[in-house]
């Protein structure tokens, strides 16, 4: 009997999904992928072959509100259908905040579920979607094993002045502290520079994780010693629609003396900063690119300013630095954005081929370059996977 492994990423106006085939001790075979985009405003699902090819699309141009869960039951019918002779055996979910309690992959139970519910107000933009479709599907298969993974986990490993605010101990000690995010991203990529790069793997390294949401982690030996996102996943780098770093004065600020309400200042800082708050054009940094608009130019520019920045603080936090990698939507396509960044990064001991950046080799720097740059696709999906069925497998033999 082949296993099915279904994978979830759910996010505000999406719900991406990823199933995975396995034979017994396989490693997990991806057998489909897609999602559902334009929720609320016009819902798209489409889903492809693991090369591309596309394997069924549907609108539903007369229902522009139909709602989360509808869409997904749409999606998990048709999934559902492409399992042939296999079994589906569990769900594995990107959940973005685990708290200070969790730093393992977890099989979920209504207690896991309370209390991921009570991380919600540190990740607004995603918790409640994260835990949606957990809901939605236990309804429809009560018996299924479901996995959380979190964004959060692989930075546990940060030495404690990496996770602290100075804040007074009794803040501290209720857990408001640093977190950092995209977690899954980052193990899924030291485990590929493990096979890629092994020396450079062993060294110091900085990931840039540029997509929607963006941030960089130093790691050094394969473990997270430090990164941008903080409590929550507004800190750091500007981003598509969040600010990333802010003087914590200026929610004072807005607060006090512009009379604004927590609520409008979290939509402010999630939802209206970052690239499309500073050009006022879009949060698409392909548009931002191609755009002759000077605010759209400024956006770009701030964006690549702030990655120099914090790649900075990230050398140094590791006492230096050996490799730099690129990843997500912007950093595995973009030979700008990546240009930009290295040519900042030069009095750091980058020196980049432009011919190999241009063409999106895998390893973009000189072969003299004393800091070697590298373009990494990350795949957070496959990272659930394995952890969904090691999860699994735990079971299995408890
Ligand atoms: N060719 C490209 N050049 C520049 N930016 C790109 C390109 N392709 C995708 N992007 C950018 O990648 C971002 C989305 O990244 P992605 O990792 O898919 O984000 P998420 O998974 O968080 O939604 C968008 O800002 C998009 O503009
Ligand atoms: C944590 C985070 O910012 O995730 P995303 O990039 O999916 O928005
Ligand atoms: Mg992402």
């Amino acid at each position: 009997m082949r296993d099915g492994i279904l994978v979830i990423n759910a996010g505000s106006s999406s719900i991406k999904f990823s199933l995975y085939i396995s034979d017994g001790d396989d490693k997990p075979l991806l057998s489909c992928k897609g999602q559902v985009e334009g929720i609320n405003v016009a819902p798209h699902f489409i889903a492809k072959a693991p090369h591309g090819g596309v394997l069924n699309e549907q609108r539903w141009p007369d229902q522009p509100n139909l709602s989360h869960s509808a869409l997904f039951k749409y999606m998990i019918q048709w999934i559902e259908a492409q399992l042939g002779d296999a079994e589906l055996k569990a769900a594995g979910h990107r959940v973005v905040h685990g708290g200070s309690l969790y730093s393992q992959p977890l099989l979920i139970n209504d207690d896991l579920m309370a209390e991921l519910e009570t991380l919600v107000p540190l990740a607004p933009l995603h918790q409640p979607h994260n835990l949606a479709p957990i809901k939605a599907l236990k309804e429809v298969h009560p018996e299924l094993l479901q996995v959380a993974c979190f964004d959060t986990a692989f930075h546990r490993s940060n030495p404690w002045t990496a996770q602290s605010f100075a804040l007074p101990r009794k803040i501290t000690g209720e857990g408001v502290k640093r977190y950092g995010f995209h977690g899954l991203s980052y193990e899924y990529i030291a485990r590929q520079l493990r096979q890629i790069a092994p020396a450079v793997a062993r060294g110091r390294v900085v990931v840039c994780h540029l997509g929607s949401g963006a941030s960089m982690c130093a790691i050094h030996e394969g473990k997270s010693i430090a990164s941008t996102m903080g409590f929550t996943a507004l800190d750091g780098l500007p981003m598509g629609t969040r600010t990333g770093t802010l003087d914590a004065g200026v929610v004072l600020y807005l607060l006090q003396q512009k009379g604004m309400t927590a609520k409008e200042i979290e939509d402010m800082l999630y939802k209206q900063s970052g690239l499309i708050g500073v050009s006022g054009v879009s949060n698409d940094m392909r548009v931002l690119l191609e755009s002759s608009e000077p605010h759209a130019t400024e956006a770009v520019e701030l964006f690549v300013y702030r990655i120099s920045r914090e790649l900075g603080s990230l050398a140094a936090a590791m006492g230096g630095i050996d490799a730099l990698v690129f990843t997500a939507g912007i950093g595995e396509h973009s030979p700008q954005v990546r240009e930009r960044v290295c040519k900042h990064a030069e009095w750091l001991g980058v020196e980049m081929d432009d011919e190999a950046n241009q063409r999106g080799a895998q390893m973009i720097s000189t072969m003299e370059s004393p800091v070697s740059v590298w373009v990494v696709p990350t795949d957070e999906e496959m990272m659930i996977a394995k952890h969904t069925r090691e999860v699994l497998q735990s079971v299995k033999v408890a």
